[in-house]
């Protein structure tokens, strides 16, 4: 069973007339990568920045727990090492150098400066710490940015468009710390456009359209069954398929076999039915949706701006 700590009920932001976020609830357990879809202006950012007690709610409510506390981040007394963060817009003096900017934060929540060199360290920068800034790469930046995340070594983490602007080296080095925190039983909120990385990532889905909650998914249950393609030009192999369990669909030129788990062993098998029937088979292929079309197909009425 998995352990919510991080929760938000009934949120609504408003700026003005305008609801960015409209009674939005969903949970984020600990020990899985939670990834936070929606389209652009959908309320992403907004939700983020309320979870993390920089934006007031109009209305809701978020609640974290860790050890002792139970409440709203900013009633916490020892914000570091409940929550981190990896916002859009972390701003860094360009001329400080990557210690002396970990430094000042620590400071200011009471870390000791020792795990300043471990989080450098965490994140591969300590051969660059007493660089200034303003020299570093968007790649040195975002890794800047998950070591400030770091510093109180927090339950959970959020990290907004995490990936945005990285080289795949940049994109597979964050894959791989995102699922490393989630392995280590923290709760990891990741918001990102790039739906082929997201499908690498996490494990859950939490999916948004303007502002309101779409659904929350496993991430297998929302990618559902892959399909096996046979080509055959004999019809009768439906009849095989259909007596070892299959629901083989006629398509053009062969059957569309939708398979449950193991697509690999799926396609084995048939080939193997194949031989023993003497079927001829000209095609065998598997492909399952991904989370893109899939992503499409359930915010198509949810496009804020869609092209006409
Ligand atoms: N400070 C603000 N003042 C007024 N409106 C705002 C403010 N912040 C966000 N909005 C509006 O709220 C809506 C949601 O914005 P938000 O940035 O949360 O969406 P998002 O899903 O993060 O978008 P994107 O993926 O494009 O970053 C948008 O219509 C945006 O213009």
């Amino acid at each position: 069973m998995m352990v919510v700590m991080f929760t938000v009920e009934g949120l609504t932001k408003r700026y003005g007339n305008h609801t960015a976020v409209q009674d939005l609830s969903f949970h984020v357990p600990d020990g899985v990568v939670t990834g936070f879809l929606g389209p652009n202006g959908s309320g992403k950012s907004t939700t983020m920045r309320c979870m993390l007690g920089l934006d007031a709610p109009s209305s809701g409510k978020v609640t974290v727990r860790h050890g002792n506390f139970e409440g709203p981040v900013q009633a916490c007394k020892h914000k570091a090492q409940l929550v981190g963060a990896l916002l859009d817009a972390s701003w860094v003096d360009p001329k400080r150098s990557a210690r002396n900017h970990l430094r000042m934060l620590a400071q200011g929540a009471g870390i000791p400066d020792s795990r300043v060199d471990e989080c450098l360290d965490l994140v591969g920068l300590s051969s660059k710490a007493k660089a200034k800034v303003g020299g570093y790469s968007l790649g040195m930046r975002q890794r800047l940015g998950v070591a400030a995340a770091l510093l109180g070594d927090p339950q959970h983490l959020l990290f907004d468009e995490p990936v945005n602007g990285l080289d795949p080296e940049g994109v597979s080095w964050m894959r791989q710390t995102i699922r490393y925190f989630a392995s280590e039983g923290k709760s990891v909120l990741v918001s990102s456009h790039l739906l082929a990385e997201m499908q690498q990532t996490a494990d859950r889905l939490v999916i948004i359209g303007r502002g309101k909650l779409i659904g929350e998914y496993d991430m297998d249950e929302f990618l559902g069954d892959a399909l096996v393609e046979v080509q055959t030009p004999q019809q009768e192999f439906g009849a095989v398929l259909q007596r070892q369990g299959f629901e083989p669909q006629a398509i053009e030129g062969g059957f569309s076999v939708p398979v449950e788990g193991d697509e690999q062993q799926a396609r084995e098998r048939i080939a193997r039915l194949a031989l023993e029937h003497q079927v001829l088979i000209t095609g065998l292929s598997s492909r399952s949706a991904g989370l893109e079309e899939r992503f499409l197909q359930a915010t198509m009425n949810e496009q804020e701006y869609r092209s006409k």
